[in-house]
């Protein structure tokens, strides 16, 4: 053997370059004495395989049951095994023509010809399931469209779902502690402004229209040509991923639902958000209650009738499908689906409720109602106690329970000291939307918002290691209301009264910083009703009786938290420290705050403890902590005045049967 040419690694190993230019590689010393006294003799049986397709089939062990597409073995097997064949091969076969039938254009003949399994690979060419489809015999009104295949990739693994995002996606990448970076495209949030529901004569009765309603009419006929654009769409392309799963933990209420999409990171974002069938869940799923056609990627036709943009997300109640177009951010599913829930669960009378929910050790539940950005995510992840669910639950009379199967937290400044579990969370399986990272080490920087601020992360559940499952708890004890107060007026924390808790419920207020970028803005108010004006769908007093009854009769308190400003309004004080608010939740939980003393603030009449074991006295009344208090009482009255006159429209209505509710919510705003 030729020493010229060789190089060598450490000194264990070297290559030796062969006569036909390819370097073969060898450990050292393979004769007898080697050098360092260990020899490695090749004598292991070799691999059974002649060409490298065929040793990388040998990586791969089938799963059972839920991988649809069947190779000659498992065929063979399953022949031997006659009884169950028939029935699995069946189910297949209607599992097959279900999801044909979800992409069928309503306009045409039949469903495209599905196929399972990724174009990409041999095995899944599509004659395995051509005798699948009995397709009428062409005639000249077929189109194109119907002679090829649309592959589908079924409820795939994370892993596969990583490999197809890293392939085919570009802003895909695995970042250091192994969750998938990925770029939600031109929008980076929702789009409240395009968001459309079908207006017939059901839903003309039913849901919250006009002013201040989330719910922008669209006829049917409109839908009917975004549906067609969306699913024409999907069926051009090679592959389509297709979700089925469910929404409710509480299993007398759960919703089946599928979700058809173009991208691995659409389908990882829902099978982390939606709840996780399980492989007979799968097995026996039927037919969906609700489906999404998400062809985010392509636009909607402004030509068409109603387009204001180049968005569309479109809600057919009675259809029960949602297509979005135009908009590639995730959570306009999660959303949209809430959105759904919002009009089902009352149906049923169950509340559903844009809250976090978690439950102490002895069963005490909480809710935590506030819009984004104002803590749910973050105070509803507690190490002390179990995690029911950060963002969206139902509370009927079997007590709460969480919609989703996994949490949706922002990330943007993002510490592991201060949010240890949502740190540890973002792992491999978590989604983590238009973060920036280290080129080479693939680190995240959370702090950076050259993408967006809205930088998020989406992980199931369970990756949170004191999460309760199944995501169910008792009749909640304490309901609080957060607002992220950015004029600095708001105290700590006040105990409200029901008629208050109502008041503030259905003003829904927050207050954020509009850009930062040229020095200091105004605090932008926000009301919301509901703390989720963007997602109910009937009219808020609706929601709103509804808590007042289920908290009177299961004699919940209310709480107002203000994770905002403290010691003046932004640009002059501060944001109140996280670990205060978490020591004024913790009194709240323990049951020791309702034993506080208590004295009244001026204008908004709450009820303010004097003392709180671990924060400081002297910032639970704020005209304490403003040097300027002429400027605090200017900036009281200011905001006391925005709440008036948000409120105004609800005044004409009457909540829940007892009128004398009313004038009682009527009565528990500001006063001055
Ligand atoms: N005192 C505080 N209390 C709560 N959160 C705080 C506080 N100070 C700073 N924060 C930060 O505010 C943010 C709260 O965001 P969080 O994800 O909890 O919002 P959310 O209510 O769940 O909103 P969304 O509905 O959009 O998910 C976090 O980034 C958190 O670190
Ligand atoms: O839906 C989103 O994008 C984030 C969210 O939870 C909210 O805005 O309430
Ligand atoms: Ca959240
Ligand atoms: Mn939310």
């Amino acid at each position: 053997m030729a020493e010229n040419g060789d190089f060598r690694f450490g000194n264990s190993v070297k290559a030796v370059v062969m006569p036909n230019g390819l370097p073969k590689i060898h450990t050292h010393g393979g004769g007898a004495g080697a050098e360092n006294g260990i020899c490695h003799d090749d004598s292991a049986p070799p691999v059974k395989a002649q060409t490298i397709d065929e040793l990388h089939s040998l990586q791969k062990k089938r799963s059972a049951p839920t991988t649809p597409i069947k190779d000659g073995l498992q065929q063979q097997q399953q022949d031997n095994a006659a009884f169950a064949t028939i029935s699995e091969e069946e189910r297949h076969k209607l599992q097959l023509q279900s999801i044909s039938a979800s992409l069928a254009s309503l306009t045409r003949e039949t469903g495209p010809k599905v196929v399972k399994g990724d174009p990409a690979r041999k095995l899944d060419t599509p004659k395995v399931t051509a005798e699948h489809h009995h397709y009428i015999t062409p005639t000249i009104s077929i189109s194109d469209s119907a002679l090829k295949f649309t592959h589908v990739l079924y409820n795939l693994s994370p892993a596969e779902l990583y490999e197809q995002a890293i392939k085919y996606e570009k802003g895909s990448f695995i970042t250091s502690t192994g969750a998938l970076a990925t770029l939600s495209g031109a929008k980076t949030g929702r789009s409240p402004r395009d968001k459309r529901v079908v207006k017939d004569e059901t839903t003309a009765e039913e849901l919250w229209w006009g002013k201040g309603s989330p719910n922008i009419e669209m006829d049917e006929h409109t839908f009917l040509v975004n549906r067609e654009r969306a699913v024409d769409y999907l069926n051009s392309l090679d592959k389509v991923f297709v979700n089925d799963q469910f929404l409710n933990w509480d299993p007398e209420h759960r919703i089946k639902v599928r979700i058809v999409s173009a991208r691995a990171y659409h389908s990882l974002f829902m099978h982390n958000m939606c709840i996780r069938p399980t492989p007979e869940e799968l097995e026996n799923f039927g037919t969906p209650d609700f489906t999404i056609y998400n062809a985010g990627q392509f636009p909607c036709n402004r030509y068409t009738h109603y387009m204001t943009s180049s968005t569309s997300i479109d809600l057919n109640l009675a259809r029960r499908e949602m297509v979005i177009l135009g908009t590639q951010y995730a959570g306009e599913m999660k959303k949209g689906l809430f959105s759904v829930m919002h009009y089902l669960m009352p149906k049923r009378q169950i509340l559903s409720l844009h809250s976090g929910c978690n439950m102490g050790k002895d069963g005490d539940v909480a809710l935590f109602f506030g819009l984004s950005g104002t803590g749910k995510t973050t105070l509803s992840t507690d190490h002390n106690r179990l995690l029911i669910g950060d963002d969206e639950h139902c509370w009927s009379e079997n007590g709460i329970s969480n919609i989703e199967g996994g949490c949706y937290a922002k990330c943007i400044d993002l510490s592991k000291e201060k949010e240890p579990d949502i740190w540890n969370a973002i792992k491999f399986g978590t989604v983590l939307e238009n973060v920036v990272f280290d080129e080479h080490t693939q680190e995240v920087d959370y702090t950076d918002k050259s993408v967006t601020e809205n930088t998020r992360a989406s992980y199931p559940i369970e990756y949170i290691p004191n999460a309760k499952i199944p995501c169910v708890g008792p009749q909640p004890k304490n309901v609080i209301l957060l607002a992220c107060d950015a004029f600095g007026v708001l105290p700590p924390v006040s105990k409200l009264s029901l008629p208050q808790t109502m008041y503030h419920f259905i003003s829904g207020y927050t207050a954020l910083v509009a850009g930062t970028e040229d020095g200091i803005k105004e605090p932008q108010a926000t009301f919301s009703a509901c703390f989720g004006a963007a997602f109910i769908m009937l009219h808020p007093t609706k929601y709103a009786a509804m808590l007042a009854e289920k908290m009177q009769k299961h004699g919940a308190t209310g709480w107002l938290v203000n994770t905002g400003w403290s010691g003046g309004r932004y640009g002059v004080g501060n944001r109140i420290k996280l670990g205060y608010t978490r020591k004024i939740i913790d009194a709240i939980h323990s049951g020791s705050l309702l034993k506080a003393n208590y004295k009244r603030t001026q204008v908004f009449g709450l009820e303010i403890p004097t003392e709180i074991e671990g924060v400081p006295s002297g910032i639970l009344d704020p005209i304490n902590t403003w040097e300027d208090k002429e400027g605090y009482k200017e900036t009281l009255l200011k905001l006391g005045s925005l709440f008036k006159k948000n409120f105004e429209v609800f005044a004409n209505y009457k909540i829940g049967q007892d009128g004398k509710l009313t004038e009682e919510i009527l009565a528990a705003g500001p006063n001055f």
